[in-house]
């Protein structure tokens, strides 16, 4: 049986079409802000649920130098953490790709491909499936919150490829 390659275009990354996945990390008019430090900063305030205590967890924060990969992109891998959230914010000027399915039993036909730009971070909900990060145009920093501690804290599952990413 020939593997016909199925194309997903990448959609624009909004709150409100990835709330099923996680929280959108954005200094945007739709999340609640208000005025601080005598009106020199505006506080975009509690913008993502960080959840990383479970089996003793403690929250870590790195920084991940991802390389793009060469485009048009395969989806060969999902991962989940079942037991913490994983948040990246962008450190830079470059868009970037979000692949995700909905958490719980893993099904190719529920991904989802969103196209995330530079001034948009992501917080993945714990168990959420989502492919490793995904820079676009160059290498580029992502600040990384997510968990630490006890226990296996990553399902890593292969695909075959079948599903590509439209050049973005
Ligand atoms: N493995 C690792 O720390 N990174 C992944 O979880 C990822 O989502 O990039
Ligand atoms: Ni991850």
């Amino acid at each position: 049986m020939t593997n016909m390659l199925n194309v997903i275009t990448p959609k624009p990354l909004t709150k409100d079409t990835f709330s099923a996945f996680g929280d959108v990390i954005e200094a945007s008019e739709q999340v609640k802000s208000f005025s601080i430090n005598d009106g020199f900063t505006q506080r975009y305030h509690d913008l993502a649920k960080v959840d990383v205590s479970d089996n003793n967890g403690h929250p870590l924060i790195s920084i991940f130098r991802s390389t793009p990969l060469e485009q048009p992109i395969a989806i060969r891998m999902m991962e989940r953490h079942p037991l913490g959230s994983q948040a990246f914010i962008p450190m830079g000027e470059n868009p970037y790709l979000v692949v995700v399915a909905p958490a719980g039993d893993f099904n190719i036909n529920n991904i989802e491909v969103f196209i995330a730009q530079a001034n948009q971070g992501v917080n993945y909900h714990k168990g959420t499936w989502h492919h490793f990060c995904l820079a676009l145009g160059s290498i580029s920093d992502f600040l990384v919150v997510d968990r630490g501690g006890d226990g296996d804290n990553c399902d890593v599952l292969k695909l075959e490829g079948s599903l590509v990413i439209a050049k973005s």
